[in-house]
């Protein structure tokens, strides 16, 4: 065995996956329903054969595993190649709405723009279509900026920039980066209060979203609760497969939905192409879980996590800056971004020092970008030298104090090395 003469660890020590949020392993028994409904429930769904209901039945199986976990009726439920595609479907199905809403009353709707309200804490998915749509001048569209307070966007931020053309809010229910907890519900209540005099003033109904891909599998999902019209879910990021789904509530009778491409009238047409019967398997079995489990894994993980920023703070003392943990606001239970305080300690150089630790700067559809600190600790007033140094560490169902001690150590040796580089 190689040992490193540094620091004595052995270089072929396992290494400790600390970057949950980025994604997740299969759970054991996703990964048995993903295998046994590749061997056994082949057929193609639409067949009207004993093989294609067999594909029918795990079909609707997980969709009712899906819907269970975030308390919607299984009709509800549209699977989707991942959080990407749900989160574009949504966009794309609320600029339909806002146009179908204008023609039926007559009104030109060439010079009419459809506005949406996002804030400056979202994923890519949605972020990018959005500002792609406003470069092309097809939407107008509002970042509302999270409080510096709280690093959370306000329910009064977001009702402050509904205006007559506002078609859309949509506001990740969980940040990926720092973990903080979004008001959705009070986004959404406060949406809803405006509705019946919107409709009287003939203006469009505002419908809202929440990316829940970060929160699903962590804390508790309700629609009921949250009072979205549309929620995304992300297998991966709770031990499913690469998969998704998307939540409509009551879809075209009480929400609309428009298909982003055509084809062979599966998913309702909603979103058509023959169903992917092995991965949704996954997905139901993932939600199984979650629903079986909750409790027992947001407990588990807010352990572990919390373990972790006490010896942290142990060994780091004043030379360590948690992001994102406010008075104000909650954490999801697996997420720590810390940074270290110093010259010549920024998180990258850590990640690259570091023996056994395997985690991100940020999000990892980010990792490529090398020269600028996380736009989102610089959105929640983290300073650009102490965001350039910061690191996201996200616990998962089973990382133990065991492994956080020898991260805790690794982290230790590798940045009083740098110190004195
Ligand atoms: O790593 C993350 O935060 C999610 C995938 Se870009």
């Amino acid at each position: 065995m190689d040992v490193n003469k540094e620091n004595g660890v052995a270089e072929s020590s396992p290494k400790i996956y600390l970057d949950y949020n980025a994604t997740t392993p299969l759970e054991p028994s996703v990964l048995t329903a993903i295998h046994d409904a590749l061997r056994d429930a082949w057929g193609n769904p639409s067949s009207s054969y004993a093989a294609g209901k067999k594909a029918g039945h795990v079909i609707k199986e997980a969709r009712l595993s899906v819907a269970n976990m975030i308390g919607a009726l299984e009709g509800d439920i549209i699977f989707t190649s991942g959080g990407t595609e749900a989160n574009n479907m949504v966009i794309h199905s609320a600029l339909e709405h806002f146009y179908e809403f204008h023609r039926e009353r007559e009104n030109h709707i060439s010079d009419m723009k459809p506005h949406v309200i996002t804030s400056n804490l979202e994923h890519d998915s949605i972020q990018l279509p959005l500002l792609h749509l406003a470069e092309q001048g097809k939407i107008e569209l509002t970042f509302v900026p999270a409080s510096q307070d709280s690093g959370a966007v306000t329910t009064e931020a977001i009702l402050n920039k509904v205006r007559p053309s506002t078609c859309l809010v949509t506001v990740m229910m969980a940040n990926n980066e720092t973990g903080v907890i979004q008001p959705i519900e009070n986004i959404s209540k406060a949406i809803r209060g405006l509705m019946k005099s919107r409709l009287s003033q003939e203006m469009p109904r505002i419908l809202v979203h929440t990316d829940a891909a970060q929160a699903i599998g962590k804390i508790k999902v309700d629609v009921n609760d949250l009072e979205v019209d549309y929620l995304t879910v992300v297998g991966h990021k709770f031990y499913g497969p690469r998969i998704g789904a998307l939540y409509v509530r009551n879809p075209t009778r009480d929400t609309p939905i428009h298909p982003m491409f055509f084809g062979g009238g599966q998913e309702r047409n909603f979103r058509p192409g023959t169903e992917n019967t092995g991965m949704i398997a996954g997905l139901g079995q993932a939600s199984q879980l979650v629903v079986e489990n909750l409790d027992q894994y947001h407990k588990n993980m807010k352990l572990i996590r919390d373990y972790l920023e006490v010896r942290l703070k142990e060994i780091f003392q004043d030379k360590i800056q948690v992001n994102g943990k406010f008075e104000t606001s909650e954490r999801i239970p697996n997420t720590c971004n810390v940074s270290f305080i110093g010259i010549g300690l920024e998180g990258r150089k850590i990640l690259a020092t570091v023996k056994r630790l395997q985690a991100s700067v940020g999000a990892a559809c980010h990792s490529d970008v090398v020269s600028r600190p996380s736009p989102i600790l610089i959105a929640i007033g983290v300073p650009h030298d102490i965001a350039m140094n910061a690191l996201r560490l996200s616990v998962g169902r089973d990382t133990t104090k065991e492994d956080i001690d020898v991260v805790v150590e690794d982290l230790k040796v590798a940045i009083e090395g740098l110190r004195h580089k």
